[in-house]
């Protein structure tokens, strides 16, 4: 009958889940690390990047920005869980070309600079910092390396379960999947007022990493600018606030040095054409250019495009309120040049 069934259900995904988390050893053995310190990592800098950390470095840096920010005291975060969490997460993440664990640390890293660095944290709460820390390490969980247009072309289960948002919902179902899991729970100490809250921070902030909603979402923050905004304390104005953030932060590879910049583009590049490969072999369709190997000599003027469209604007509105993150706006306008350089020897 129908509860049994329900209770099969239950049984299967808490089963699911358990093979989805960190193992007792890998969470005992980053438990007793030691953390080195934020400047060892270059965590402060806008101009971070991943290429020489172990992949246990890259669970200590997660957690020393976790340290840095006081949440373990704050939300009484008890460490074992906080280092299962931070394994599952990773755990979750596909080996995929771009949309892997450590797209996910950057973007996490890029919100700490933000928030420290970038003096934006003293506009939040620290429930709030604590949901976009969360968040950014969330926002691509068991991406597949495929885009929401190839979801709906292919029919995946993904979009017969969301037809708008569909990875960015699944993102976020994956994140409550690992939070409900054994011991696995950061949020276990909250009150049920401060974890309804802070889910809130999380399911927004994750839904918001959809460009296809920035476009809205810019030109609302842009209004909000220009009639002088200053306090940003309002739910909505807020919810608007972190969601620029999150962009800002998802693409912020693009304001990196230009040898990161370069070497991440190739990734994201590497990553779109394996979808396009998809696309003419699976759906016999011809992909975007953005997805065309054959088209890769396109690439530069493509990279000018995504500056001038979605980055320098971004950047731009931001930094027009929160002057201390211009190095975000700088370091894109640099690798501007750099790619229109390329786009004209072509
Ligand atoms: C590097 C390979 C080419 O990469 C691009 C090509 C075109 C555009 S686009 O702005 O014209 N636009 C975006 C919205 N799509 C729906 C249509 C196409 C963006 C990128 C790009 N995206 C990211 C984010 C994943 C990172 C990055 O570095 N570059
Ligand atoms: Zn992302």
């Amino acid at each position: 009958n129908a509860c049994k069934l329900m209770a099969k259900q239950k049984v299967a995904l808490e089963c699911l889940s358990y093979h989805a988390t960190a193992s007792t050893e890998d969470t005992s053995k980053l438990c007793q690390d030691n953390i080195p310190s934020a400047e060892i990592y270059n965590l402060y800098s806008f101009q971070f990047h991943d290429f020489d950390l172990s992949d246990e470095d890259t669970c200590r840096a997660t957690l020393r920005m976790f340290l840095q920010c006081n949440l373990v005291e704050k939300f009484h975060i008890p460490y074992d869980v906080l280092c299962r969490w931070i394994l599952s997460v990773k755990k979750n993440y596909r080996p995929v070309k771009y949309h892997n664990w450590r797209h996910a640390l950057n973007v996490a890293q890029t919100m700490f600079a933000m928030l420290k660095t970038g003096k934006m944290e003293r506009f939040m709460s620290d429930l709030e910092i604590l949901g976009l820390l969360v968040a950014c390490l969330c926002h691509d969980l068991d991406h597949r390396g495929t885009n929401n247009a190839f979801q709906t072309k292919t029919e995946s289960p993904l979009a017969i379960l969301y037809s708008t948002s569909t990875m960015e919902h699944h993102h976020f179902d994956q994140c409550v999947m690992i939070l409900n899991s054994e011991s696995n729970n950061i949020f276990q100490a909250l009150s049920p007022c401060d974890y309804k809250d802070v889910m809130r921070v999380v399911e927004t902030a994750i839904l918001s990493t959809d460009l296809a909603m920035y476009f809205k979402k810019r030109a609302k923050f842009h209004e909000l600018v220009e009639n002088g905004e200053f306090d940003w304390q309002s739910q909505e104005k807020k919810e608007l606030l972190c969601g620029m953030m999150m962009t800002a932060c998802d693409v912020s590879a693009i304001a990196k040095p230009w040898e990161v910049q370069h070497k991440v583009a190739k990734l994201v590049a590497d990553e779109f054409f394996d979808q396009g490969d998809l696309e003419k072999l699976q759906l016999n369709q011809q992909p975007i250019a953005m997805m065309d190997r054959e088209k890769k000599d396109e690439l530069p003027q493509m990279q000018v495009g995504f500056i001038d469209m979605i980055c320098l604007p971004l950047y731009k509105v931001l930094s027009d309120t929160f002057p201390w993150i211009l190095p975000l706006y700088t370091g894109t306008a640099d690798n501007r040049q750099r790619w229109q350089d390329l786009a004209e020897k072509v």
